[in-house]
């Protein structure tokens, strides 16, 4: 059983307009909804490949009520916390050319006995998983430390914890020791205070990360493809693909199939699969999770020396 905590889940809309245009009425071509915020991806994402997965969420409002409705059919226990606020809408605006634009709402503010409560949820669900996913942004009324505070009640649970956060959030949460952190580029950058513009300087900072706390640091660089560095060095690939339809929730799609692969799998074969799940979200609308069908591992390729002067692509401001 993988379990998985999202404190800010959203209900996240995809609309497709023909260009994306400051200040102009745009007429939607299409648009679907998912349910989302990246632990929810994670669990979807498990579900999708017949694996026991549990998924941790506040639920408040109309909004609230429809992210269950939609989870309800596919496969995953939910434990729902009931809140006073609104679960959020994050609208994702996709140009023809798979470009896409993210507004992603702040979240319900939530009290400190609905934080108290969600933190109670995720430990007890957790009780006897094999991994405990703390994803996304934390909500207004969230402490900093609430992934941090996991830890020691994983821990103890012999439940490994992977946290997939970012800024004060990932910091507070290095100190108390993660099993894994799954930062992208951007975040690693910001968590080590420096820009990564070679691959060098991604396995560095990732290096930083574990000694800073991290039992491994799973590191994802979109079309460059991800590093994973842990006790026993560095590991590198890359998934080619030609042209993306949707990049929202790869890096869940790929947390998801590294948590799939990894029980006494080599880091190698983690990795692997892992971008192979994460390539096969890029082909799919929305924030749509693959399937085994959508699977690419033909697209991964696994290097066996790392270039660490490799530059990486240049990082959209
Ligand atoms: N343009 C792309 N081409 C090929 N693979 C990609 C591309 N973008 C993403 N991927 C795959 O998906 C993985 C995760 O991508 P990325 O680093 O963008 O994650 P992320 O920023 O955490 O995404 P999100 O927050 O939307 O889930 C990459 O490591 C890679 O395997
Ligand atoms: O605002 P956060 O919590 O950082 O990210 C939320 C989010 O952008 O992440 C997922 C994609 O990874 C989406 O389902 C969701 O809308």
């Amino acid at each position: 059983m993988i379990v998985t905590l999202t404190p800010n889940p959203s209900l996240d809309r995809t609309v497709e307009v023909p260009a994306l245009v400051r200040g102009a009425v745009l007429r939607a071509r299409g648009g679907r909804v998912d349910p989302g915020g990246k632990g929810v991806n994670v669990s979807r994402a498990l579900a999708a490949h017949g694996r026991a997965t549990r998924a941790v969420v506040p639920v408040g409002g109309a909004e609230g009520a429809q992210l269950a409705a939609l989870l309800a059919p596919l496969g995953i226990e939910v434990h729902a916390v009931p809140v006073t606020g609104a679960v959020r809408a994050n609208v994702a605006v996709v140009e023809p050319d798979g470009t896409t634009t993210k507004l992603n709402e702040l979240g319900p503010c939530l009290s400190g006995d609905e934080v108290e409560a969600l933190l109670a949820a995720a430990v007890a669900s957790a009780d006897g998983a094999s991994w405990l996913a703390a994803c996304g942004s934390l909500p207004p009324g969230a402490p900093v430390d609430l992934y941090a505070r996991l830890a020691e009640a994983a821990h103890s649970a012999a439940t490994r914890l992977v946290v997939d956060s970012s800024g004060p959030a990932l910091l507070a949460a290095l100190e108390a020791g993660p099993d894994l952190v799954k930062p992208n580029r951007e975040e690693l950058a910001e968590a080590v205070g420096r820009p990564l513009g070679t691959l060098g300087d991604v396995v560095e900072a990732a290096a930083e990360l574990v000694a800073r706390g991290a039992g491994a640091v799973l590191a994802s660089l979109g079309a460059d493809g991800a590093v994973l560095v842990g006790p026993d060095g560095a590991t590198y690939g890359e998934s080619r693909v030609d042209r993306p339809v949707s990049t929202v929730g790869a890096g869940d799609a790929m947390l998801a199939g590294f948590l799939a692969a990894e029980a006494g799998a080599p880091a190698a074969t983690a990795l692997a699969s892992a971008l192979a799940w994460g390539a096969a979200a890029t082909c799919l609308p929305g924030s749509r999770m693959p399937a085994p069908h959508d699977l690419r591992p033909d697209a991964v390729r696994l290097h066996e020396r790392i270039d660490p002067a490799r530059p990486l692509e240049e990082q959209p401001r």
